[in-house]
């Protein structure tokens, strides 16, 4: 049996004013979402989390790097008072370390350079850094009080201006080849564990190559450069047809509150978590193990309502000094409840994986990677899993809303 369903359809004439603006509003609205939907299909916001030093900064570098203006030779130079001031805090440790030992320097000049060293260009302890960054927080949020999240954001973005004074590099030159400092940093070995760190220890590796006038930062000496991220900042790229736009933010702990504000509209966090920290101490709060802090962040981000449909990619990050780490200091240093082997790096570091696992809400999505952020050919690899994962998130994403 044949059935006929008559149609009935409406022009705009035939509508009542009331009916006609009902169906523009409704076609404006269609429309605002088509846009949105279009626009969310092409734009990929990837925040980028975790505690300070874990890597999230040398990880944006890592996609300039490859995504990006591959860091060309002319804006190079930009990175090379961050060097500097490395350099120079190495050269500060190894001064120290000769007043303990007791080495003398080659003479009085240099000595006298040491003193000029140690009062123009001291280390700039993150006590200071914090207390900068309230001093310019408190002035910007006086220019402009409005509490808004774009508001916070812009000021967040202007804080960030806070760069380290250099000394000369003929000062550095003179100290470095003092036979001295020479004979302290022979005897590196000796220095009580951990004085020098990796990246202080690369550096100095490098510091005959660095410390000249014609000096260009290398690859690899911008992604060694440690300088804590202070406001935030926004680093775009584009990726077939895509515009990923990533946000780098200060890891340190009394600055992880201003994280939420960025957390709308996020198509995936990317958290980082410094493997090494299974054995270090959290630096502005020295009775807390760095590992377990970052547990506590990113159980209470992973359960932050904002983020509840967010997907997240977990970087279990500096293996390569994790690997280093773990055949002195057992994992039971941060876990006492661990009874795997207590130097099997694989062991720990499924361990390690499982602890976050167990953070995370039982509903939410997370890719994990173990990386060393500062190897390129490494990286390449990972990047290219992460951001494939990336463009199937936003895929689903767009699809759902
Ligand atoms: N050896 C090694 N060094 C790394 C690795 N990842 C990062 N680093 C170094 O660790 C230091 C800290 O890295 P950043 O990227 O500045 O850390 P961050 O998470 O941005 O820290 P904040 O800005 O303070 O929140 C830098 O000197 C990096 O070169 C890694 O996988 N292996
Ligand atoms: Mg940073």
């Amino acid at each position: 049996m044949a059935v006929t369903i008559r149609k009935k359809t409406f022009t705009l004439s035939a509508m009542n004013k009331g009916g006609r603006a009902a169906l523009a509003r409704s076609k404006s609205i269609d429309h605002q979402i088509d846009e949105d939907r279009e626009r969310m299909q092409k734009e990929v916001q990837l925040l980028i989390l975790g505690s300070a030093g874990a890597g999230k900064s040398t990880f944006i570098k890592q996609l300039r790097l490859h995504y990006g203006d591959r860091f060309p030779e002319q804006t190079r130079s930009q990175f090379t008072q961050y060097v500097l001031y490395n350099v120079t805090c190495a050269l500060h440790i190894i001064m120290d370390q000769m007043e303990l030992m007791g080495i003398k320097y080659d003479n009085q000049q240099n000595q006298q350079k040491a003193a000029e060293l140690r009062e123009k260009h001291p280390r700039i302890s993150l006590d200071t850094i914090l207390r900068r960054y309230k001093e310019e927080e408190d002035r910007c949020q006086k220019i402009c009080p409005s509490m808004s999240r774009a508001d916070v954001r812009h000021r967040l973005t202007l804080l960030d201006v806070y760069v380290p004074h250099v000394a000369d590099v003929t000062l550095l030159q003179q100290l470095w080849t003092d036979c001295g400092v020479q004979c302290c940093y022979a005897r590196r070995l000796k220095f009580p564990r951990k004085t020098l760190t990796p990246t202080y220890e690369y550096f100095l590796e490098n510091v005959d190559r660095i410390l000249t006038t014609d000096y260009v930062p290398a690859i690899q000496d911008i992604l060694h450069i440690r300088w804590p991220t202070l406001g935030m900042q926004e680093h775009v790229f584009t990726m077939d047809h895509l515009l990923f736009k990533v946000i780098d933010v200060a890891g340190q702990k009394s600055l992880r509150k201003k994280w939420i504000h960025f957390f709308e509209g996020v198509t995936a966090v990317l958290f980082f978590v410094a493997l090494s920290g299974y054995d270090e101490a959290v630096e502005e709060e020295p009775s807390m193990n760095m590992m377990q802090d970052s547990l506590q962040a990113f159980h209470e981000v992973s359960h932050n309502h904002f983020l509840e449909k967010t997907d997240f990619i977990l970087f279990l990050n500096k293996k390569d000094i994790f690997v280093n780490h773990i055949q002195v200091t057992g994992l039971t240093k941060c876990f006492p409840h661990y009874k795997g082997p207590p130097h099997s790096a694989e062991d720990s570091l499924r361990f390690i994986k499982d602890q976050f696992i167990q953070h995370k809400p039982g509903h939410k999505q997370m890719y994990t990677h173990l990386t060393c952020a500062v190897d390129v050919p490494h990286m390449r690899d990972v990047l290219t899993s992460v951001m494939d994962k990336i463009v199937d998130i936003n895929v689903k994403r767009s699809q759902l809303h």
